[in-house]
């Protein structure tokens, strides 16, 4: 597992701006490199700001948005279309915008697809097993990039501090009693988040300052989930000036002055 490089924008503005042109050029270099590409998304505040920058960059058709496919990291369990749902952000965001193969965007299924939340669960896992390679030495394909919003509690996806399903060993889980609402949600487990090459923790503001220290400590993750977001080959936490402020500075990149 790879040790965290910290890197520091300005500001929220510039964290998305920053982070859009860093999806855009990992994808149009393992494109270049394979063929193909695969990004898991998140949701929540920067994640979906940076998508909105994806979309707003003129380097957006270096692209192949036919040979890339797109995940989510976690979803809140809702209907299609509910404009809380991690996929409806996106959607707006990016993914209207954009010549996506449908067949490759990979939300995770809501109560209007008539399954349980454990039967969403599930067939998430049966998709990402059926995607899966044998190179991927696991259940699920390892991810060209893993972007991770983080909640001020130290949260990633939808694993929250002290759930049982930091340690389950499935590649997807149903979360029921969500602490931040709605309370209940689908999400991928650590064990393939740290499958993924690259893991990027995306975090703005000065209330998630705290967490974003003990997501770089040597905290469990039972305690700060966003501690065991760690990537194969490549764990960055992407933050900006605020998120940043709690950490010594020996860590951290100024990107942005
Ligand atoms: O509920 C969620 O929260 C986190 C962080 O969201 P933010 O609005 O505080 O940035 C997000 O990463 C996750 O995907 C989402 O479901």
């Amino acid at each position: 597992m790879s040790v965290p490089t910290v890197i520091v924008h300005r500001d929220a503005d510039m964290l998305a701006k920053a982070v859009a042109a860093r999806v855009i050029t990992r994808t149009v270099d393992a494109q270049s490199a394979k063929g193909s590409a695969s990004l898991v998304l998140t949701g929540g505040t920067v994640g979906t700001a940076t998508l909105a920058e994806i979309a707003a960059s003129p380097a957006r058709d270096a692209v192949d948005w036919r040979n890339l496919d797109l995940w989510w990291g976690d979803e809140r369990f809702l209907p299609d279309g509910d404009p809380e749902r991690n996929e409806t952000g996106a959607r707006r965001a990016l993914l209207d915008h954009v010549d996506v193969d449908p067949a490759r965007v990979h939300p995770m299924r809501g109560p209007d697809s008539g399954m349980t939340v454990e039967e969403s669960a599930e067939a998430y896992a049966e998709e990402l097993r059926r995607a899966a390679r044998p190179e991927d030495h696991g259940p699920a394909p390892s991810f060209d990039v893993m972007m991770l919003g983080m909640g001020p509690d130290g949260h990633v996806a939808s694993l929250f501090p002290g759930m049982p399903a930091l340690y389950d060993e499935r590649p997807v889980v149903a979360v029921h009693g969500s602490p931040k609402p709605p309370p209940i949600r689908v999400s991928l487990t650590l064990p393939v988040i740290r499958n993924s090459r690259e893991v990027w923790v995306v975090v703005a503001g000065e209330d998630k300052a705290g967490a974003v220290r003990l997501a770089l400590s040597e905290s469990g993750p039972m305690q700060v989930p966003a501690a065991g977001a760690r990537g194969r080959q490549r764990t960055l936490f992407l933050l900006d000036r605020a998120a940043a402020s709690k950490i010594p500075s020996s860590l951290s990149r100024i990107s942005s002055p």
